[in-house]
């Protein structure tokens, strides 16, 4: 049986001290710059029950200047929901740009893709239904693949990261960047065990470990931005 679905907050302000500079940073920076597919995608979501799930849309501006930085046309995303950062992707690459985009749960997928299709940016988008690992070694059975990514974005099961960061070291090109989302789960990560809440105990481990190895690579330059739940920015460097 599927877990219950987090507790949406009703004013969820990530890691920052209030809940006013949260409302305060989305009112007169976020909202006012985001497209109107965003909006409607993010509208629509809220009546998910796993609404919480989806990328926020501050850590959304980041993902779209690291894009347009990179100049990214060829992306790959791990973890879709209903397509929040997908369409953000979609909507930010050149129009012959592509995206691999991997999720498990196609339902999720379908309920935003009426917006995708709205905002004429599908034609960008290759989703695959699966899980997420096969999938990755699939596209790396394919030598064209490798090093062919510009950019991923990772931000599907916690305890994967680690698996889903040796894959990604191959897709993606040298100079190429990948992003890790809600590598702080909820603050976990500094909290002692005993005060964390059971359903975010296996993530915390899983997340500790994975800034660990991160912090340790020689493949990457990396930071942890804390936005959101944390961003972690790597650029693989060789
Ligand atoms: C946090 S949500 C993604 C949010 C999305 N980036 C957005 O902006 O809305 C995580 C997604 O990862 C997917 N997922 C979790 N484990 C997976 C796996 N092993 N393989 C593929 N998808 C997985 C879930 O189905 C879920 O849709
Ligand atoms: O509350 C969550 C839960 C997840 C999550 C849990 C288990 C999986 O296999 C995938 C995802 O992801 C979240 C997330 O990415 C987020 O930004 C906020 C909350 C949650």
């Amino acid at each position: 049986m599927a877990p219950a679905p987090p507790q949406k907050p009703t004013e969820p302000k990530g890691l920052l001290q209030t809940h006013e500079l949260y409302k305060y940073i989305l009112e007169t920076n976020v909202y006012p710059r985001e497209p109107e597919p965003l909006k409607e995608l993010r509208a629509l979501t809220a009546s998910h029950p796993w609404a919480v799930m989806s990328t926020a849309p501050d850590a959304g501006q980041m993902i779209e200047i690291l894009l347009k930085l990179v100049g990214v046309k060829k992306a790959i995303e791990v973890g879709v929901f209903t397509g929040y950062s997908l369409l953000l992707t979609a909507l930010t690459i050149p129009d012959d740009g592509k995206i691999v985009a991997i999720d498990m749960d196609r339902q999720a997928y379908e309920m935003g893709r009426p917006v995708i299709q709205k905002a004429g940016v599908e034609h960008k988008i290759e989703f695959i239904e699966t899980a997420a690992l096969p999938a990755l070694d699939k596209l790396l059975e394919n030598p064209d693949n490798e090093g062919s990514f510009d950019f991923a974005f990772v931000d599907a099961d916690k305890v994967n990261y680690i698996n889903y960061h040796e894959r990604m070291m191959k897709l993606v090109k040298v100079n190429g960047i990948v992003a890790y989302d809600n590598t702080l789960w909820f603050g976990s990560v500094a909290q002692p065990e005993s005060l964390v809440l059971d359903e975010f105990k296996e993530g915390r481990v899983s997340t500790i470990e994975f800034n660990k190895s991160l912090a340790a690579d020689p493949r990457i330059e990396v930071t942890i931005v804390p936005l959101g739940d944390g961003l972690t920015i790597c650029r693989r460097i060789n």
